[in-house]
């Protein structure tokens, strides 16, 4: 791989002797990690399932490795949200965040959606999750990763982190700002992070970052937890940005938390008159572990304003609309889920608890997605499907994975069943994956369409 001059020079000046076994980084091969989605599957069971070679990651709980011969991203279990396929360093980052069940969390720069998978599945389906990417394409990846790992607790908002302070200040438990950085952690892994590298663009990334930070150390309540990551190794959008923080904001500071075998500390003496928290905070280095490069600082607001102004949601409660849903419901379900709904045009949603009003923000995801009601008839989401479990339904319909159905069930096509009338919850190996209607020995199918496999497999 042909680096960019200017920076193997940075390199070698950064790193001294240790320049030639970072340099010899780019010759091993890259790791490859999935993590396990625990909303729906449990460690244990998913080691028996899995067809893959896995090999644990030693930082993050969920974490494996896989091998090189293993395609994890084209595999029944991936599309029932079994796991989520992630770099195994960017697993640090939510690990650390540590988001507790029934908590306000908020993950600024989220798409395509690793960490935030990851956060949800810590918070068991308890407390707010606001996740949210500014460029519109990316945060319908992020809507869609949220609702293939069957996550109900979070809204998926598109919008700039300046719009989002003003709505949330002081509202958050714990906040990850994964920012948009130089990517050179990331140049073994991504070919175009280098292609588009700089000294210049460095330069612009630190500003973008700075920004974002005070926005969302505006968002965190006092006592609440802040982690900063990047996936590069320049020190000005890494201990610079966390140095100038820290002088400006004197009501924050880096915790001091446990490292990891492999992972290295901060460098105070890499940037201008850094102080000297910076060594707190953490690098993960590729020639020190099986993993790409990053940053992570753990920041915790010491004290601050208790809280701004909030307003609720504005919920909807229009029993005779809703009648279809509760009808679906007993026809179908063991229990119907209930709480504060939204209706959102035709589309009805769950709103997770403590979610404050969207109202001129723009939401991609206002909640669980429940399903559509269309004049008085209800159709339940495959949103709805994905988070569901067996034993909250009436009737399933189960795949083996090496079976034909499975596959004729994730290109689109109906099958063969036998059973009452109804909907039914196909699941693969007893997981959930989508839904199916049947009636006269017919499932029909409703894999949506913009997931369905196409091609010989
Ligand atoms: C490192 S990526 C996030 C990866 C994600 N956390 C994950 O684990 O999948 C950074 C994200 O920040 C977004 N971003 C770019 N400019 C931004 C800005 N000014 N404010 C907030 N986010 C921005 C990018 O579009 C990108 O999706």
């Amino acid at each position: 791989m042909e680096l960019p001059k200017d920076f193997r020079n940075k390199m070698r000046d950064l790193l001294k002797d240790e320049y030639e076994d970072f340099m010899k980084s780019y010759e091993d091969h890259k790791a490859q990690g999935l993590r396990v989605n625990t909303l729906k599957i449990d460690m244990e069971e998913f080691q028996k399932m899995s067809p893959f070679h896995l090999d644990k990651i030693p930082w993050v709980k969920e974490g494996f490795y896989y091998g090189d011969i293993d395609r994890p991203g084209k595999h029944p279990y991936h599309e029932a949200g079994l796991y989520y396929i992630q770099e195994p360093s960017a697993m640090a980052a939510g690990e650390l965040v540590d988001p507790q069940p029934g908590e306000r969390v908020l993950d600024l720069c989220a798409a395509p959606g690793g960490k935030t998978t990851h956060m949800a599945a810590r918070m068991q389906q308890q407390g707010f999750l606001l996740t949210n990417e500014i460029h519109p394409a990316r945060a319908k990846i992020l809507s869609q990763n949220v609702e293939r790992m069957g996550i109900t607790n979070a809204v998926v908002t598109n919008e700039t982190p300046a719009r989002l302070a003003e709505r949330f200040p002081g509202y958050f438990d714990r906040i990850l700002v994964d920012a948009p950085c130089s990517g050179e952690g990331m140049f073994r892994k991504d070919p175009d992070a280098c292609a588009e590298w700089s000294l210049e663009n460095v330069a612009v990334c630190a500003g973008r970052q700075m920004d974002i930070l005070e926005h969302a150390g505006t968002m965190l309540r006092p006592g609440g937890r802040l982690v900063y990551s990047t996936c590069t190794f320049s020190p000005e959008e890494n201990e610079g940005i966390i140095s100038q923080f820290l002088k400006k904001n004197s009501n924050f500071e880096v915790e001091d938390i446990q490292v990891f075998e492999g992972f290295d500390r901060g460098r105070r003496d890499w940037v201008p008159e850094g102080v000297a928290d910076l060594e707190k905070t953490i690098r993960i280095w590729p020639h020190h572990v099986q993993g790409e490069g990053h940053y992570i600082a753990v920041l915790r607001k010491t004290d601050g304003a208790e809280h701004g102004k909030w307003k609720g949601p504005k919920v909807f409660t229009d029993k005779k609309t809703l009648k279809s849903y509760f009808q679906f419901a007993e026809e179908n379900l063991r229990e119907a889920p209930t709480g504060e709904f939204l209706l959102f045009g035709e589309q009805l949603y769950l709103l997770p608890e403590g979610m404050l009003s969207l109202e001129n923000l723009k939401v991609v995801r206002p909640g669980w997605h429940l399903g559509t009601i269309k004049k008085n008839r209800f159709e339940p989401s495959h949103a709805m499907a994905l988070a569901l479990k067996g034993e909250q339904v009436k009737h399933k319909w189960n795949l083996p994975v090496d079976s034909r159905d499975i596959l004729a069930f994730l290109k689109g096509e109906s099958l063969e069943a036998e059973g009452p009338k109804g909907w039914y919850l196909v699941e693969v190996d007893g997981y959930s994956i989508g839904w199916g209607k049947l009636s006269d020995r017919t499932l029909k199918n409703h894999y949506p369409k913009g997931l369905r496999w196409t091609g010989n497999y």
